[in-house]
């Protein structure tokens, strides 16, 4: 039987409300421990006075709140003590917890690790559970729960349903076939299968949308030395994230802020000014990290000093290319207007804010435009990429083989594959990998 697991749900620290979850066979008992009287009905919230089951202080008058197996989200018994926020208040109730017998303090993500296991949620919803708790943008927020409402297991499922289906037809045939078996896949089956293999292609071809998604739009800003790409970074973050100064090269490492552009999230880098002649090794490994974040970017914003007009920075230009938005900077000093209307620049002056909204505007249409999800849900991680890439060699595998038993194997391999996305299947080692990246409560 499980052990019966607690923690502190809710953000650490003082608060108006804090929540102290308890699950677990044990979860009535601890209740009943704490406020010395019967149980109160499942589902209804009852103001009662917790104390200290070994020296009767009292800690707390708290809203306890209980569930009955398997109708919670563990699927198991659970109490929800709705605390007040004190951080004495907590320690108290955490402490006189810990002092009941077969109660322990809960390791991350063990709550969800439970409903995963009783069956309350599978892998994607689990997963989409942390994902809403990390969700910073309206889009973010969107994904994870069409996710945690199951789009995304169902689509699978849906898939290895398909597969079971063939499989069943295949073996049919190796059981039933006279002597003379027909070569490989029978003409039946070989469409279910052919066509599932273009829709996971068509799946995984969606250019990282819902893994951008999840991670934030990655967006290097390069250009000259002084081209004023830290005064655009500041600008753009509304703080003085990057030390700003006249003097070439004072950008050298990486500096990230993270920014909502109209509901998607950006990761907004600063790199060190693109030159040949560097001052020393430290500006050097700075301008060699910058082409490094250039090139792994998914957008760039090219900056350039409008002042040295109509010349143009080269190694500036040469990073140019279709995931770039190109900047003139500085157009307080030096009007820039008809310049170069091949490379569609944008004027503005970081120092009076003259185009930002503009240039705010152009890098939300490229996020949107990168990382806008259709309405058929998008997949959201490298793990279930793998398993899919798996799953749609196998079956093409499967259509190469020259004997129904050998495309019959590759079929269960493709079942399995998917089957480890939702967690049907052997995931035992995966699940501390994914648990682990919970926090303690959740
Ligand atoms: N007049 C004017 N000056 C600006 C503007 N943007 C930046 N500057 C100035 O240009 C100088 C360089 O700005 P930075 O933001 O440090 O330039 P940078 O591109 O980050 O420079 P490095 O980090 O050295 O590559 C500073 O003196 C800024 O105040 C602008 O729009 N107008
Ligand atoms: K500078
Ligand atoms: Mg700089």
């Amino acid at each position: 039987m499980n052990t019966t697991i607690y923690a502190l749900a809710t953000a650490p620290g003082r608060s108006g409300v804090a929540v102290v979850r308890i699950s677990g066979p044990g979860a009535g008992s601890a209740l009943a421990a704490l406020t010395g009287r019967p149980l109160p009905a499942p589902r209804r919230a009852v103001l009662t006075k917790l104390r200290d089951p070994k020296s009767g202080d009292a800690l707390d008058d708290a809203l306890v709140l209980r569930f009955t197996a398997p109708a919670s989200f563990t699927g198991e018994d659970v109490v929800e003590l709705h605390l007040h926020g004190g951080r004495a208040v907590v320690t108290g109730v955490i402490e006189a917890l810990a002092t009941l017998p077969g109660l322990r303090l809960a390791e991350p993500g063990e709550f969800t690790r439970r409903a995963f296991e009783n069956g309350k949620l599978d892998l994607t919803e689990a997963e989409a559970v942390a994902d809403l708790i990390d969700a910073e943008t309206t889009a973010q927020r969107r994904q994870a729960l069409r996710q945690m409402e199951g789009a995304l297991g169902k689509l699978y499922d849906g898939w290895r349903e398909r597969l079971t289906r063939a499989l069943a037809h295949i073996e049919a045939d190796i059981d039933f076939a006279e002597d003379d078996l027909p070569g490989g896949v029978a003409d039946a089956v070989r469409p279910v299968i052919a066509g599932l293999a273009r829709e996971i292609a068509s799946h995984l071809d969606d250019g990282g949308r819902g893994e951008r998604l999840r991670e934030g739009l990655h967006i290097a800003i390069v250009g000259a030395p002084n081209a004023g790409k830290s005064s655009l970074l500041n600008a753009l973050a509304r703080r003085d994230a990057a030390i700003v100064s006249a003097r070439a090269g004072t950008t050298r490492d990486i500096i990230e802020v993270h920014l909502d552009l109209g509901g998607y999230p950006v990761v907004l880098a600063d790199t060190a000014g693109l030159r040949e002649a560097a001052a020393d090794e430290v500006e050097e490994e700075g301008i060699r990290r910058a082409r490094d974040r250039a090139a792994r970017a998914d957008v760039k914003v090219a900056v350039f000093d409008a002042a040295t007009l109509p010349d143009l920075d080269p190694a500036t230009l040469d990073l140019i290319d279709r995931d770039t938005v190109v900047v003139f900077n500085k157009t307080d000093l030096a009007a820039a207007t008809d310049l170069r209307p091949d490379l569609s620049p944008i004027l503005v002056s970081a120092q009076t804010g003259d185009g930002l909204k503009l240039l705010e505007e152009k890098l939300t249409e490229f996020s949107a435009d990168r990382l806008a999800i259709g309405s058929a849900p998008s997949l959201t991680r490298a793990r279930h990429r793998a398993a899919l890439t798996e799953c749609r060699e196998s079956l093409l595998r499967a259509l190469e083989a020259p004997l129904p038993e050998l495309a019959a194997e590759d079929v269960r391999l493709a079942s399995r594959a998917l089957g480890r996305i939702t967690g049907r299947v052997d995931v035992e080692d995966l699940l501390d990998v994914i648990f682990r990246d919970f926090c303690i409560g959740k």
